[in-house]
C-alpha cells in the first residue's frame, strides 16, 4: 500500500513513515484551501482534510493523509493546534488532533498582525525553519515534544481508527 502525505515538510513526511513502517509513504504538495495560517481548530481541520482529499485523489487504491497546524483561541489565548485527516480507498474519513499549547503574548500579538507562525518562531528564537525541526511546541517545551512526535501520535489516531473500522 502507498500512502500520499500532502507535505514536503520532513516533519510530517517522518511521522508517517514511522507509523506506516510496512508502506511506501510519498510526500506531496498538496493545497490546504484555507489560510496560510489557519486561526481556529475548523479551519485547522479544513485544511487537513483538505489535503488529505488531493492526496486520495491521487490514486484510488492508495491512502491520503494531511496533517495541518494552526492556531486556535479560547478566552484571550492563543493556542497552537494541529490537526489531522486520513482518506481510505473506500473514501472514509478519519480525523484526529494533536497537543495544544498557548502561545506566549509576544507570538500571538505578531499572528494578530497577519504574520505566519512559522515566521514568527524563527525570530523568536533567532534560528531558521523551526517548523522543519523542533517545532513551536518544542520551543516552548525546552524540547521534550517535538513536532514530529506530535504529528506522529496524530498519525496513530488515523490509524488506529482506520484499522477499528477494518476489523
Ligand atoms: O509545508 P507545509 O506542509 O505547509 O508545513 P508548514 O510547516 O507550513 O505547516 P502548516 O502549513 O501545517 O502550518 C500552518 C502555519 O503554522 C506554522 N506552524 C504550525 N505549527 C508550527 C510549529 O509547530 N512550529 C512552527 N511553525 C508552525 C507554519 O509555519 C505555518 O505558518
Ligand atoms: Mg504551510
Amino acid at each position: 500500500m502507498r500512502i500520499y502525505i500532502g507535505s514536503l515538510n520532513p516533519t510530517k513526511i517522518d511521522s508517517v513513515k514511522q507509523i506506516f513502517i510496512d508502506d511506501e509513504v510519498v510526500g506531496v504538495e498538496a493545497q490546504s484551501k484555507v489560510a496560510a495560517q489557519p486561526f481556529s481548530d475548523q479551519e485547522t481541520l479544513e485544511g487537513a482534510v483538505n489535503r488529505a482529499r488531493e492526496c486520495a485523489a491521487i490514486k484510488k487504491s492508495d491512502i491520503g493523509i494531511g496533517l495541518e497546524g494552526g492556531v486556535m483561541e479560547i478566552e484571550d489565548e492563543l493556542y497552537l493546534c494541529n490537526w489531522g485527516a486520513l482518506i481510505d480507498q473506500k473514501e472514509n474519513v478519519y480525523k484526529a488532533s494533536g497537543a495544544r499549547l498557548p502561545l506566549p503574548d509576544e507570538i500571538k500579538k505578531g499572528l494578530q498582525t497577519g504574520r505566519e507562525l512559522g515566521d514568527l518562531i524563527d525570530a523568536y528564537t533567532q534560528k531558521t525553519d523551526v517548523r522543519k525541526h523542533e517545532g513551536a511546541i518544542g520551543v516552548f517545551t525546552e524540547g521534550l515534544v517535538q513536532r514530529e512526535e506530535m504529528f506522529k501520535h496524530v498519525v496513530k489516531l488515523l490509524k488506529g481508527q482506520w484499522l477499528c473500522n477494518r476489523s
